[in-house]
């Protein structure tokens, strides 16, 4: 659905922002874009509803090149396109209800439907009691579910959420996600978002893409990228955001493997089984248990010894995927 390909963007003081960058984002999945401040991320979301255009390269939205649209078709892409910001952009001397209207009013809609549009998008975000209040009044959580009506209002299929909760404090940001995931979930919006933070990147993304200096580093599905970074700089954001990565049991006085396992398989006795079964004696070394989005895994390094340790790395095998 939206494509980015040999996408630099040289800025006039000669700064590279983007230096060519390919991804694919298909529709329906939310994607993420993860990276460190001035890795490129903004330049690169901008480019997604022609607010910046690329240097070379093209970036194609369901296979129109938006750097060739000419004002109307922009203007269409841009009804298509939400966004939502960090900071919000609400306008702090308009109602709520104004805020989410505003769209509305500049695509030209009479009073009457976008009243009912307005009701319709608030109780969407939960807020159906607040469209007479200020943004002043609401909490930051409560801003940005404004922000995201707002960006509802026009009926769009994509939503780039722009550093959407880096503002927010954790337990409202696990909200806020949980909204964007049940919008990705009905309306089947495809949603690309950029973020710093990894827990970002696991509570919501389908794929995920790593920006380091203007270039995508390693992208793939986000089990992958968590589970079994390649990149330097993917490893070092997982470990920044306390998610274990590389360990070196050279000391260890046996073999060590990393075994990686999810959903039913956790919660099951697998190692004591495996141990019985083989007679090899297993001691945890380092280990993770979490979420991917919708789905628990589970990821151990373990070190065997005594009994048969290839008839038991075949076993574990069994129930999850081992690596060395
Ligand atoms: N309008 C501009 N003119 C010149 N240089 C720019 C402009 N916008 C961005 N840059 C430069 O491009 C690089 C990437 O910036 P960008 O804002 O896209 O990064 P970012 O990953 O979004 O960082 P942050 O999270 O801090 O916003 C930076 O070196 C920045 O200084």
């Amino acid at each position: 659905m939206i494509r980015l390909d040999g996408v630099t963007k040289r800025f006039a003081g000669g700064a590279v922002a983007l230096d060519d960058v390919a991804l694919d984002v298909a529709r329906g999945e939310v994607f993420g874009i993860i990276g460190r401040s001035g890795a490129g991320k903004s330049t690169l979301i901008r480019m997604l509803n022609g607010l910046e255009r690329p240097s070379a390269g093209q970036v194609l939205v369901d296979g129109a090149d938006v750097a060739t649209l000419d004002d109307a078709a922009l203007r269409t892409l841009r009804r298509r396109v939400g966004m939502i910001f960090q900071q919000f952009g609400l306008l702090g001397s308009r109602t709520v209800a104004d805020n989410v209207a505003f769209p509305l009013k500049v695509a030209g809609m009479g009073a009457g439907d976008r009243a009912a549009r307005v009701a319709e998008l608030l109780a969407r975000v939960g807020l159906s009691d607040h469209g007479a209040k200020y943004p002043a009044q609401l909490s930051g959580g409560q801003k940005q579910r404004v922000g995201i009506a707002r960006a509802l209002a026009t009926g769009p299929d994509i939503l780039l959420c722009d550093e959407a909760t880096s503002a927010l404090d954790p337990e409202t940001t696990r909200d806020v996600l949980a909204l964007i995931a049940d919008l990705n979930r009905d309306l089947g919006l495809t949603i690309v978002l950029i973020t710093h933070e990894m827990d970002v990147v696991r509570q919501v993304c389908d794929r995920v893409a790593v920006l380091h200096a203007g270039r995508v580093v390693e992208q793939g599905a986000v089990a992958d990228i968590f589970l079994d970074p390649q990149a330097a700089e993917t490893r070092a954001l997982l470990a920044e955001a306390g998610e274990q990565v590389t360990a070196d049991f050279a000391e260890f006085a046996g073999r060590v493997v990393r075994w990686t396992c999810h959903g039913d398989t956790i919660g099951q006795p697998v190692l004591t089984m495996v141990a019985r079964e083989t007679g090899a004696d297993f001691a945890i070394l380092d280990g993770r248990i979490g979420r991917l989005r919708d789905e628990r895994y589970g990821q151990l390094t373990l070190g065997l010894s005594g009994g048969d340790t290839d008839a038991a790395i075949a076993a574990l095998g069994r129930y999850g995927r081992v690596s060395a």
